[in-house]
């Protein structure tokens, strides 16, 4: 099926002189969550404003569901919800007027209906009638994501949607970008917080210095750049590394009381099996173990850290 995003060669360089993006090609799925995880500077709001029609490319081309953002820029950002970074909304009007009217801003008829279910489903209806002013922070957060779901778009680009926002309302939102995810919506966020990307996309995209430098299924990108770690809790603990095992890639933690072994996930043969034998052999007896996988957090860091 044809990528509903589909980036070729883009590149941007601003008045300033700067390039901010060096030749990006880059095709979202359909219905899918992409999350674009970058260190500060790296490109991703810029990325996300040529997207949108804010920002103008200076090279390269975009298209939306087939349309070109230049010179078929209506229909393509018709199909577009953009929730930016920054809270701007007017905040002398009410929530319900706010929403409504960034609907008619696209041209659509009036739709109550939609309009309430979107903010029941943002657990912002009792706050209908308050002024934007008078909200959270959180709240309005949601005020800005309900208006961009207002005109009913195909594809929601959120730039670092739960930034500054408490624990549970992040996972309020996540319930929420699932649900619309399962309505159809293909989601790109950005973010900084790599536990939500994590737990939400389904492919992740890794830019930094204005180059995409991998773009991988979630699942798929755990499981070739994860690492495992077994954790042996020690029956007594060990000065050091008894030299007979020092090629295995072991090291101690917790004053000598856990021995920990860091294996490849992918590899077929851990060599945990011989790993147990020796310890056997040597007299170490352990009273417990655990296996930790790697975290997307990890795998990230150490990718962005490659490349510099
Ligand atoms: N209007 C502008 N004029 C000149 N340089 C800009 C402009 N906007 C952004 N930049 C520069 O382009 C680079 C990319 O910025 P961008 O905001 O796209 O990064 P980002 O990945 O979204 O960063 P962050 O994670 O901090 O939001 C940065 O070095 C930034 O300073």
């Amino acid at each position: 099926m044809q990528p509903i995003i589909q980036v070729r060669g883009l590149e941007k360089t601003y008045a300033s002189g700067f390039q901010a993006l060096k030749g990006i090609d880059l095709d979202i799925r359909r219905g899918e969550i992409f999350a674009l995880l970058g260190p500060n500077g790296a490109g991703k709001t810029t990325l996300i404003s040529i997207v949108c029609g804010i920002v103008r490319a200076s090279a390269g081309t975009v298209t939306v569901d087939g349309h070109d953002i230049v010179t078929d820029w209506r229909a393509a950002r018709s199909l577009i919800g953009l929730v930016p970074q920054e809270l701007t909304t007017e905040a002398f009007e009410s929530v319900w007027a706010t929403v409504s009217f960034s609907r008619g801003l696209f041209g659509k008829p009036p739709n109550p209906a939609l309009i309430e279910r979107i903010l029941r489903d943002l657990s912002l209806w009792e706050k209908k009638d308050s002024k934007v002013m008078a909200l959270s922070g959180g709240m309005k957060r949601r005020v800005m994501i309900a208006k961009a779901l207002s005109h009913e778009p195909r594809i929601l680009f959120l730039d670092e949607p739960t930034a500054g926002v408490d624990v549970e309302l992040r996972r309020g939102m996540w319930e929420m970008i699932g649900r619309l995810r399962e309505s159809g919506v293909t989601i790109i966020l950005t973010t900084h917080y790599i536990e939500e990307a994590e737990e939400m996309a389904d492919t992740v995209g890794v830019i930094s210095g204005g180059r995409i430098i991998l773009v991988e299924k979630k699942a798929a990108l755990m499981e070739q750049l994860g690492q495992r770690q077994l954790t042996l809790q020690l029956q007594s603990p060990l000065p050091a590394i008894p030299a007979e095992l020092s090629n295995y890639p072991l090291t101690l933690s917790a004053d000598g009381r856990e021995l920990v072994y860091r294996f490849d996930s992918q590899h077929e043969h851990t060599g945990i099996a011989t790993l147990l034998r020796r310890l056997g052999d040597h007299g170490i007896d352990f009273t417990n173990l655990r296996t930790e996988e790697s975290s997307l957090e990890e795998i990230f860091v150490s990718l962005v850290r490659e490349r510099v």
